[in-house]
């Protein structure tokens, strides 16, 4: 377990980029231009990922960028594109941010990539792998040697996989978009009912985050992750930026006992909506994606003691539902969560259902055991028992 190649300095790194096919060149997309995240938006929203036969596309406000790749250490020259000499037009796009993760209690500074994404007319171009060596000498460039990656699909040897859950909050809607499908022997109405959630948030001391919540947040969050293998450590710069921005993207809510005054939870998910394609009834699905939270619920004992599972999952499930409450006033359509942290606690009881996608983890330049996704190996079922050793949320 350890980083494969692991003899190099930035000064052996070459610096200049890699050469491109003739026609195009490397650029750097500026995140605080209009334009630039236009031009970014139209590459994503017409090119990158799709899901479910073309059917639902992201649909990136620009506040979702400005969140995404410039927290703390963010570099301008990570985030690279390739446009057209003549036109200008942006054909390609990868991103890096810093992160420091932390596997099995072992630190490495690494960086997490995200958004690569070439235009469907290129695809055949061999563009990626040079993406991907473009970005890494620019990584290397600045000293870090590992990166970490999720992807849909399977390529050489993922870390961890998890899969994907959705729990529905507008049930007719995703029905609509045929997302959801009914049941044999179920009527709509029925459907309906089975997710009904009240309009009000039911724990008492739930409220927003605010800035001065951070060093208790941090504290509480960095015991909870001892749970995990796969984690990221985040300094109070870096957890301010992930847990408070613009609440149309990011939306974190603590738990302050009413008496002590001290944080006994948090919690946060991220708003990343869907356009519909072709359908007469609804353009856009909002999606609400659980992020990182984290309880006080007995950290003083061994985390698969009978008694502490019973609490924790009593606690877990009344803070994630308040969250699908919290969810549904903000007009989300469905709540998606994977099977990392302590998520199979609660799965089932607050009516999740599992997906048909899966989500790989990969970590570049480092070779490690596998981690557990929270999957039975055999089924890919929730595994309640074991749960997750992946504390990692990455977007
Ligand atoms: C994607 C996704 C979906 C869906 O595709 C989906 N939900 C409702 C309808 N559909 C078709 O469902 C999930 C459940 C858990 C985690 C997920 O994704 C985890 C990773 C999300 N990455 C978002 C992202 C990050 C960076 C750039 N673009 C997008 C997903």
């Amino acid at each position: 377990e350890g980083a494969i190649d692991s003899d190099k300095t930035p000064d052996d790194i070459p610096n200049e980029p890699l050469p491109l096919l003739k026609d195009f060149e490397w650029c750097e997309v500026d995140l605080d231009s209009k334009e630039e995240i236009d031009d970014l938006f139209t590459l994503l929203h017409e090119n990158y990922v799709e899901h479910q036969d073309a059917t639902f596309r992201f649909n990136y406000p620009p506040e979702f960028f400005q969140w995404a790749l410039k927290p703390p250490g963010w570099l301008r020259q990570w985030n690279v594109g390739v446009r057209v000499r003549t036109t200008g037009k942006l054909v390609a796009f990868i991103s890096a941010i810093p992160t420091n993760l932390k596997i099995r209690g072992k630190s490495i500074k690494s960086v997490e990539i995200n958004f690569l994404c070439i235009h469907k007319k290129l695809r055949t171009k061999r563009l990626a792998p040079v993406l991907i060596k473009e970005i890494t000498r620019r990584v290397n460039k600045e000293n870090i040697w590992q990166a970490m990656y999720t992807a849909g699909v399977v390529l050489p040897s993922p870390i961890s996989v998890c899969r994907y859950n959705h729990r529905p909050i507008n049930w007719s809607k995703l029905y609509d978009v045929g997302f959801s499908h009914l049941p044999e022997n179920i009527t709509k109405t029925q459907m309906i009912s089975k997710y009904i959630l009240p309009s009000n948030t039911i724990i008492e001391g739930l409220r927003k985050i605010k800035f001065q919540d951070i060093e208790q947040v941090s504290k509480l969050f960095a015991d909870y992750n001892k749970n995990f293998e796969l984690v990221q450590d985040f300094s109070i710069e870096e957890l301010k930026h992930w847990l408070i921005g613009d609440e149309k993207v990011i939306q974190t809510y603590v738990v302050e006992n009413p008496i002590t005054k001290k944080i006994t939870d948090f919690f946060s998910f991220y708003l990343l909506p869907f356009t519909v394609l072709n359908n007469p009834l609804h353009k856009e699905l909002g999606i609400a994606y659980l992020f990182y939270y984290a309880s006080d619920c007995c950290l003083d004992k061994p985390r698969f003691d009978p008694e502490a599972t019973k609490l924790l999952s009593k606690r877990l499930k009344s803070l994630i539902n308040d969250a699908l409450i919290i969810s549904k006033n903000l007009k989300i359509d469905v709540f998606n969560a994977l099977t990392s942290q302590d998520n199979n606690l609660f799965l089932e009881p607050l009516k999740f259902g599992p997906g048909d996608g899966f989500l790989n983890f990969y970590l570049f330049n480092y070779r490690s055991k596998k981690i557990n996704g929270g999957m039975k190996e055999d089924t890919r079922e929730w595994d309640i028992e074991n749960r997750s050793n992946v504390g990692i949320v990455m977007l």
